[in-house]
């Protein structure tokens, strides 16, 4: 594992509205090595979403230091930070935001299409279960099935690092269970950096790490000798 791959130093960021300024992350710094699967804990409001944003350039910090790899991110203009999206993120969300007026397979496609080195769409979709669904429309497919195409469709453009903005949180147990443990092993069978952001402690133990925030700030940070697979973790 390459240690301290992404480098997060004294990130700040203030949201002025107005005559109020919203200290979201009051500087956070903590690092994530290569292959980590990390989540990011934390109750709502606590500046969870803002890191993750951070992290995958759709915004910038107002001060401090982002490093991936060898590339100071924090200081990339809005192009550089369009090509980094699109190159090295991949990004799963809430709510799988996946277009409906293509299948599960076109959906895949359609991103890799933007991208320099994509895996084969089909080879993805069927690494996820869903082979035999590739003609199928969003609509047709349950949540946790888009939720599949959704990490299929992050997975395929190879980025890396994958982020993902409470991937379970439309899910029901079970389903959110078994999309966490498709996470965990991507993750491990592939080296992938993972960063999954939840409000739900419970999921921790599963984590090489756990950075906890609060008010925008570090908590702790903990790293994990013994990550336990999800299907063992009861909440
Ligand atoms: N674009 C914005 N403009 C103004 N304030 C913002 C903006 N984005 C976030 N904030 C504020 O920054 C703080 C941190 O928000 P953030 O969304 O990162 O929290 P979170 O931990 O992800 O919460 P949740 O779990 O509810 O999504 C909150 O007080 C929020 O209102």
């Amino acid at each position: 594992m390459e240690k301290n791959f992404i480098k997060l130093k004294d990130i700040k960021k203030i949201y002025k509205m107005g005559e109020i300024e919203i200290k979201a992350l009051d500087s956070i710094s903590f690092s994530i090595d290569k292959g980590e699967f990390v989540v990011v804990v934390g109750p709502s409001g606590a500046g969870k979403s803002t890191v993750l944003n951070i992290l995958g350039g759709m915004d910038s910090p107002t001060s401090g230091e982002l490093i991936v790899g060898d590339n100071e991110i924090s200081e990339y203009s809005s192009r550089e930070l369009t090509t980094y999206r699109r190159y090295d993120i991949g990004f799963v969300f809430q709510f799988y935001n996946l277009v409906q007026n293509l299948t599960a397979l076109e959906n895949i496609e359609l991103a890799t299409e933007i991208c320099k080195d994509p895996l084969e769409p089909y080879k993805v979709l069927e690494q996820v279960g869903l082979k035999d669904r590739k003609d199928n429309f969003p609509s047709q497919l349950s949540g946790g099935e888009q939720q599949r195409v959704a990490i299929a469709r992050a997975l395929a453009k190879n980025p890396k690092l994958l982020l993902c903005d409470e991937p379970t949180g439309a899910l029901d147990y079970n389903t959110g269970k078994s999309v966490l443990k498709l996470l965990q092993d991507t993750s491990r069978d592939n080296g992938m950096t993972v960063v999954v952001v939840t409000h739900n402690l419970a999921i921790a133990p599963m984590a090489d790490k756990i950075i906890k925030i609060k008010n925008g700030k570090v908590e702790s940070e903990e790293i994990n000798k013994n990550p336990i697979p999800v299907e063992r973790i009861e909440w």
